[in-house]
């Protein structure tokens, strides 16, 4: 008994103390987030908040990322006009904007007093490196590296791509067809068609992905959803928490696949000398003779499978769903595709091609406006900056630019949820408004390749609608054709997005895919 004794009362007290560090050390936590959230709430109390929870847990889980959370930003853009002040728990402190007043003055600030900082960004990451994320001079350097390779004279070069890239998913889609299959899912093919483009564009590497699965494509596709699922989870927020997770585990193995220096040690030689990649190799050294390391050219490529692929895709869908619910736009569009092909053997689209659909181009641009791929932006500036009545974003706040909110904001736009081309008549000053329409950000940190974006687009949209006639598909998750919003990186729907397809000029069709 005395022995015993002896033993436990070290142990005992062994646990008294870690027990007393441990609460004092939560004590000084709570004490420390409870009077930062004072702070900010202070400071940014010349924005309007919207009901909360409570004092404490203020908006925490009141952003879903649903068809109703979209709804819920209507609401907010609704009441508030311009911004306003958002807190989850003690943790973060957001300034939401969607004026183009309060957006304009925030995006066009210079870059060296801009820090990408944010809910998303930290989870990129691990996988991107500091491309995207990556501050000031950093930034700059790569980006001044960057920007020629995304200039006409190399676009011009991927219309080819473009085209047989839409080629082959064409074809699959008439082969699904002939089987019966006439209701299809849109994000599993375009996707597939985006990463394909992609690949041959920025390695000159045909992976073949559109027809036979590949790992690195999937490994892709699978880092895109756990950065969403991540997102959505705030305990997942804090890297200590997350890679003790499944998905934490499971995000460090996907990594490993698309690690250029280890499985795909020939798709860093496709980099090296693919198109995009023979200009930021050779041409372009910055002004100290320096290309880039061997990990800037890791970062680069993720950067650009990230970045480029399921934006574009979803661009694309909603532009397709959008043409399927609007029959007479449909038609108009594609009157003028054929219009253009008229007399020509091939169905190819060039480049001159491109400055002749001025209606089809309007049309891609209200669907980017109504269906905006990215749903925000957010930064934090390394001073206070002032906006319009005055108010005062403090230094260092995480402010969250809504692309959606001004893009729905009717102050903006009359009848915002509805598609309507005409907004985007070359005569209409409601689109030429300054930073109404913003669905590649703008300022310095801009989306480098919003070119290379619209010109797929174009081929893509002209194509289908050479081939395919749309309407509107039965979501089998859903039973019917609604569609449900699904805001994750990118714009989604839930179960998908159907669209009924019925192959035109089938013949032709057939005989250019028996050459
Ligand atoms: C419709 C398609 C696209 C949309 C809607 C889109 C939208 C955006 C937006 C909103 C940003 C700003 C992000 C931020 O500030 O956090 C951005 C940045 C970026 N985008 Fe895109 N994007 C598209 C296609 C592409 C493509 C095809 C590429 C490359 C091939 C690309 C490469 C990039 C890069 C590298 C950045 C970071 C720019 C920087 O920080 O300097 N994007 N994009």
């Amino acid at each position: 008994m005395a022995l015993q004794h002896s033993v436990l009362s070290p142990v005992f007290t062994c646990l008294c103390s870690l027990m007393y560090i441990f609460s004092t050390g939560l004590v000084v936590v709570v004490a420390v987030l409870t009077v930062r959230h004072i702070w900010y709430s202070r400071r940014l109390s010349c924005f309007s908040k919207p009901q909360t929870r409570s004092w404490l847990l203020g908006h925490l889980g009141k952003i879903r990322n649903t068809e109703e959370g979209l709804q819920q930003m209507d609401d907010l853009v609704k009441t508030y006009k311009h911004s306003c002040f958002w807190f989850l728990g003690p943790f973060y402190h957001l300034v939401r904007l969607f004026h183009p007043d309060y957006v304009k003055p925030l995006l066009m600030v210079p870059a060296s007093m801009t820090v990408k900082k944010g809910l998303i960004y930290n989870h990129l990451q691990p996988w991107l490196g500091d491309v995207l994320i990556s501050n000031s001079e950093v930034w700059s350097r790569k980006r001044r590296l960057l920007t020629p390779a995304f200039h006409f004279d190399v676009l011009k070069n991927y219309i080819t791509i473009f085209n047989s890239s839409s080629k082959i998913m064409h074809d699959k889609w008439c082969r699904l067809v002939a089987e019966g299959k006439t209701n299809l899912e849109m994000f599993d093919h375009v996707s597939l068609m985006t990463l394909d483009s992609l690949l041959k564009c920025a390695f000159s590497y045909d992976s073949n992905c559109q027809e036979s699965p590949s790992e690195y494509v999937s490994a892709i596709v699978q880092l895109c959803d756990l950065v969403a699922q991540r997102q959505h989870n705030i305990l997942h927020h804090w890297d200590w928490i997350y890679w003790k997770t499944q998905q934490g585990k499971l995000f460090k193995q996907t990594l490993n696949i698309v690690d250029l220096k280890s499985e795909g040690e020939h798709l860093k030689m496709y980099f090296i000398f693919g198109t995009l990649s023979v200009l930021l190799m050779s041409v372009l050294k910055d002004e100290d003779g320096r290309g880039l390391t061997d990990e800037e050219i890791q970062a680069e490529a993720n950067t650009f499978m990230f970045a480029g692929h399921d934006t574009t895709a979803s661009a694309i869908c909603w532009m397709l769903y959008n043409l399927a619910r609007h029959e007479h736009y449909q038609e108009k569009c594609r009157q003028e595709v054929m219009d253009l092909m008229e007399g020509r053997d091939g169905q190819e689209i060039k480049w001159e091609d491109l400055s002749n659909l001025p209606f089809t181009t309007m049309c891609i641009k209200e669907s980017l406006r109504l269906h905006t791929p990215v749903q925000a932006v957010s930064r934090s500036y390394t001073q206070d900056m002032v906006l319009p009545g005055n108010r005062t974003v403090p230094a260092g706040e995480i402010c969250l630019v809504s692309i959606y909110g001004t893009h729905h904001n009717p102050i903006v736009w009359t009848n915002p949820n509805e598609f309507d081309p005409h907004r985007f008549d070359p005569g209409n000053k409601m689109s030429q408004a300054s930073h109404a329409f913003i669905p590649f950000s703008s300022g310095p940190r801009n989306c480098i390749g919003q070119k290379f974006a619209m010109t797929e687009l174009q081929v893509v949209v002209a194509l289908t609608l050479l081939r395919f006639r749309l309407t509107p598909g039965v979501n089998p998750e859903l039973g019917s054709s609604r569609v449900r919003r699904l805001p994750q990186i990118v714009l989604r729907a839930e179960g998908g997005l159907w669209l009924q397809l019925e192959p035109l000029n089938t013949l032709r069709l057939n005989k250019q895919s028996e050459e």
